[in-house]
């Protein structure tokens, strides 16, 4: 059995390393320098870092360059989110070098444009389904987008290689994954699910594992990672087996 990959997150809004609480802009708590941050979880052992720009997100600016250059300067595999909604930002964020990245908005917005990269790009191209309930949301989280189902079908009709799903009211709350969103979603795509939002504990990151079967493939941890829950060593001990 595969083991669960683990993705410590590096969110960027002005310039700084965050995270907020629901992926709500004014939420944030500041951990200071991004590249530092990478840096940090990439000596832990770390294979993956996803990446965000929320300035990029939300609509109030970009970290663009700022991002690249965390991007470029990772040995490991980089999961690059935030604001890729047209052939400009796509260009920018894949010439980082980056392993995927990871469309939101674009999805619900511009279906035909994204069945093209995903069409031209296969598996360097994830999805991430934001979800409150069943209903997706875009533009940052602050708008609605379609029903969950509807839309993964769709997808997975297109291709797209693999999603990455957030339950928005867990994210950045240590309150644990929502693990029967992350199962229904795996039972409605046979595609892999990267799960994100909410975990809290080593227990939450063995209860994703054990997840890894149904086609759960790796898990996002934000906050608890900057609140030192646990350490990055431990997690990736934790999900080892
Ligand atoms: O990923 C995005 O594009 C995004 C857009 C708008 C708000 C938030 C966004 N991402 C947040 C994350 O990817 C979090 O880092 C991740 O869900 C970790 O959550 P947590 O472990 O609960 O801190």
């Amino acid at each position: 059995m595969s083991k669960l990959e683990l993705l410590p997150a590096v969110d960027v809004r002005d310039g700084q390393a965050v995270r907020l609480v629901h992926g709500e802009s004014g939420s944030e708590t500041s951990y200071g320098d991004p590249l530092a941050a990478a840096l940090a979880w990439q000596r832990a052992g770390a294979e993956w870092l996803h990446l965000v720009d929320l300035d990029a997100a939300f609509g109030t600016g970009d970290n663009r360059d700022q991002i690249a250059e965390v991007a470029r300067a990772m040995e490991l595999k980089v999961e690059l989110s935030g604001g890729i909604r047209d052939d400009a930002s796509l260009a920018a964020a894949l010439a980082t070098g980056c392993t995927r990245v990871n469309l939101g908005t674009a999805a619900l917005e511009s279906p035909e444009w994204v069945a093209g990269v995903i069409a031209e790009h296969g598996d360097r191209v994830a999805v991430g389904l934001d979800v409150r309930g069943t209903t997706l949301r875009g533009r940052g989280w602050t708008r609605d987008g379609g029903d969950l189902f509807a839309t993964l079908a769709r997808l997975d009709a297109e291709g797209c290689a693999r999603y990455v799903v957030t339950d928005i009211a867990k994210d950045g709350t240590l309150q644990g994954p929502n693990l029967q969103l992350l199962r229904d979603v795996c039972a409605a795509t046979d595609r892999p699910v990267v799960a994100s939002g909410g975990v809290s504990s080593l227990d939450d990151l063995r209860a994703l594992a054990s997840l890894v079967p149904e086609g759960v493939e790796g898990a996002i941890v934000g906050k608890a990672l900057y609140a030192k829950a646990f350490t990055l060593e431990e997690a990736l001990e934790a999900v080892s087996v």
